[in-house]
């Protein structure tokens, strides 16, 4: 139903400049943390998006490190914008605060692992549809870092796994806490919903409103994003396809205001 933001291709999978430099130009400063970590997903071809999830190449302790290097990025960019924080006791601490912010709470489902999610077989062959939500989402978007806040449906064709109803909140949770764009962070989620459970069919709804949209440059105050993302069965049957939708229809009038 959306189609995506084509990603600037120059950047993909592309980690040095056109010195030969790495990331911004700036030599490679190996005493980092970030550096380091960074060195790492380098060697191992692994993918460092801003939606990714790169928690297992994070060593125990780093993200202590981590959060050191970003307050001191931000206090560098309070003093940027002419901010007095030696005297100024609003912003005493503001550069740890906001460290701690990004990387534990807002943008933790980079840096921390997916939750446990215990699944079990579908003894009983249960094979009827299902939803669940409204499921607040929240995030951030990747071109401003403002928030997306927002709510997430999700309808299950059950296959030969089932898990826990609460499970689909967690991982909502932990797929959208990344910067994104809307279109991609429900992709994200089914993939993760679909390894976790196989279901035959998955359906997912987002109903979001960007900040960036609201609180500034266009200012459009109540404009909201619905997509979704319809797979296995849900796809390929439109009746099943239109149960879905009458079931989140009935859940929740989403698609209407
Ligand atoms: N498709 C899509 N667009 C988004 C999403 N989040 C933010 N955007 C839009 O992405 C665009 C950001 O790129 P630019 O157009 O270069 O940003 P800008 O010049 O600051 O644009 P304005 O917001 O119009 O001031 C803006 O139009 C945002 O509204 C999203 O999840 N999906």
């Amino acid at each position: 139903m959306t189609s995506i933001i084509p990603a600037s291709s120059k950047d993909l999978g592309q980690h040095r400049n056109r010195n030969g430099l790495p990331g911004n130009g700036q030599p490679k400063n190996e005493n980092k943390i970030s550096e380091r970590i960074r060195a790492r997903l380098v060697a191992e071809d692994v993918s460092f998006l801003a939606n990714d999830n790169i928690a297992e190449h994070i060593q125990p302790g780093e993200l202590k490190e981590l959060e050191v290097e970003v307050a001191d990025r931000v206090r560098e960019l309070l003093q940027s914008l002419v901010i007095d924080i030696d005297n100024d006791h609003n912003t005493q601490e503001t550069a740890e605060r906001v460290a701690r912010m990004y990387l534990n709470e807002v943008f933790k489902g980079r840096f921390y692992e997916q939750p446990d999610v215990t699944s079990f077989p579908n003894t009983k062959d249960l094979d009827e549809i299902y939803t669940v939500g409204p499921i607040t989402v929240r995030s951030a978007c990747s071109h401003h870092l403002v928030p997306i806040l927002g709510n997430c449906w999700i309808g299950i064709k059950p296959g030969s796994r089932v898990i826990g109803l609460s499970k689909f909140a967690r991982v909502a949770d932990w797929v959208f806490s990344r910067p994104h764009i809307q279109e991609e962070a429900v992709m994200i989620l089914a993939d993760e919903i679909e390894r976790l459970c196989e279901p035959k069919g998955l359906g997912i709804i987002v109903k979001a409103q960007h900040y960036c949209m609201k609180w500034r440059g266009v200012k459009e105050p109540n404009t909201s994003m619905v997509n979704s993302v319809v797979r296995g069965v849900f796809r390929h049957d439109p009746s099943l396809k239109q149960e879905f939708f009458e079931l989140v229809r009935q859940q929740e009038s989403t698609l209407g205001a």
